[in-house]
């Protein structure tokens, strides 16, 4: 029987044109006395100066960025000491939200995210992820008390960051198929809202005729990813979010090959993986997945992010021994190399 529990969500979400303006009133409504601000030296420079002009009166100490790890999280308690921190402000890309993540649960106290790029999921999920040792981790958290997600600034962010967001949204798409595969085949726990929310957006985008990320698609991509992560508290897990493409992409990270973000990486497991569920239960259309990447100019094959034939076989064989709890596509069909082969020649993927 599923557990009855109740997910800690995201109390504030703005998602406008205006996003960047209303934190003053933000943290006046929640309250909020004294924050740390964290940011990086290039979003800081792009929006976060202008941000700490308006409640500077407010900002207690500032932090940059540089590497995402539970080090930096460390030196930052360290300097703030026995300081009155009542809330933490991240202002930037994957790597500033994940560190505020974790300092503010460690700290239990409010924090409030300003994503200057909208390159994955992590943006409201209560989920970070560190590389400790050159290795990925992925750590729990408590997810963000509020997210401004300002319209403009993510229109303005680099395209290949905006490209990558489409792939890890896009990825929800197998990752859900994978958790149903899992629901009838092991009896695992299914969380229907849940995985509603993290496929329709992406749905939506896979089935517009133009996509245009710097124009009106990067609202529903913001709305989109935003949900994935409200989905990943709601299920308790990462599952309505991550499946076997996801496993194919950490295991990349994990041998070390290529040089995809995480999106690029994930965007191109769904092709493999939706290409399998095609194949074996009938259900998918991988085609639609990679057109939908060709249309963003995205990568769809191996070689886009430097990664040979051989590296994408090796990953693959590699995911299917990875979290190995997580039932996906790849533990169904467990297919050899020579049928990763086929799947790779089919797909164009290398
Ligand atoms: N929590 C999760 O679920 C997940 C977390 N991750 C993690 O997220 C991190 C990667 O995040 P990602 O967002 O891709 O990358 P980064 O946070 O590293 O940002 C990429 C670059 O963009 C710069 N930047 C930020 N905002 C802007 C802007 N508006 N215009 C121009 N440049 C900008 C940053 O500079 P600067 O930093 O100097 O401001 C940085 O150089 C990794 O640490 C990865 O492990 C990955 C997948 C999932
Ligand atoms: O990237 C994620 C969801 O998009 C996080 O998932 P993982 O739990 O696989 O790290
Ligand atoms: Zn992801």
């Amino acid at each position: 029987m599923p557990r009855l529990m109740i997910a800690e969500l995201p109390l504030i979400v703005e998602i406008s044109e205006k996003a960047r303006k209303i934190v003053g009133e933000v943290l006046e409504s929640l309250g909020i006395s004294a924050a740390v601000l964290l940011t990086g030296h290039k979003s800081y420079e792009l929006v976060g100066a202008k941000i700490e002009e308006r409640i500077g009166d407010k900002i207690l100490n500032r932090f940059f960025i540089e590497r995402p790890s539970m080090g930096e999280v460390r030196r930052i308690e360290m300097s703030l000491s026995y300081s009155d921190v009542d809330c933490v402000i991240g202002i930037g890309g994957g790597k500033v939200l994940d560190v505020a993540k974790v300092l503010a649960s460690e700290m239990n106290v409010t924090l409030v995210n300003l994503p200057t790029v909208a390159s994955h999921d992590g943006i409201a999920s209560p989920l970070a992820s560190f590389k400790e040792n050159g290795k990925p981790v992925s750590i729990s958290t408590k997810p963000p008390t509020a997210v401004l997600a300002d319209l403009v600034i993510l229109r303005h962010s680099p395209i290949r960051l905006l490209r990558s967001g489409f792939g890890d949204l896009v990825s929800n798409v197998t990752a859900v198929k994978d958790w149903k595969l899992a629901k009838e085949k092991k009896g695992d726990a299914f969380n229907e809202v849940a995985a509603s929310m993290a496929v329709m957006p992406a749905n939506l985008l896979l089935n517009s005729d133009r996509l245009d990320l710097r124009g009106s698609d990067v609202e529903m991509l913001v709305r989109g990813l935003i949900l994935s992560g409200v989905a990943i508290a709601i299920a308790g897990s990462s599952r309505p979010a991550s499946g076997a493409e996801h496993k194919f992409s950490h295991a990349l990270d994990y041998l070390g090959y290529g040089n995809g973000t995480h999106g690029e990486q994930v965007g191109i497991g769904t092709i493999i993986m939706e290409y399998l569920h095609e194949k074996h239960y009938g259900i998918g259309d991988w085609e639609r997945v990679k057109q939908a990447l060709e249309k963003i100019q995205a990568p769809t094959t191996a070689k886009e992010i430097g990664l040979t034939r051989e590296q994408v076989i090796e990953a693959l064989m590699y995911a299917k021994r990875i979290r190995r709890k997580r039932y996906t596509i790849l533990e169904d069909v467990n297919p050899t190399k020579d049928e990763l082969e086929v799947v790779l020649n089919k797909t164009g993927v290398a």
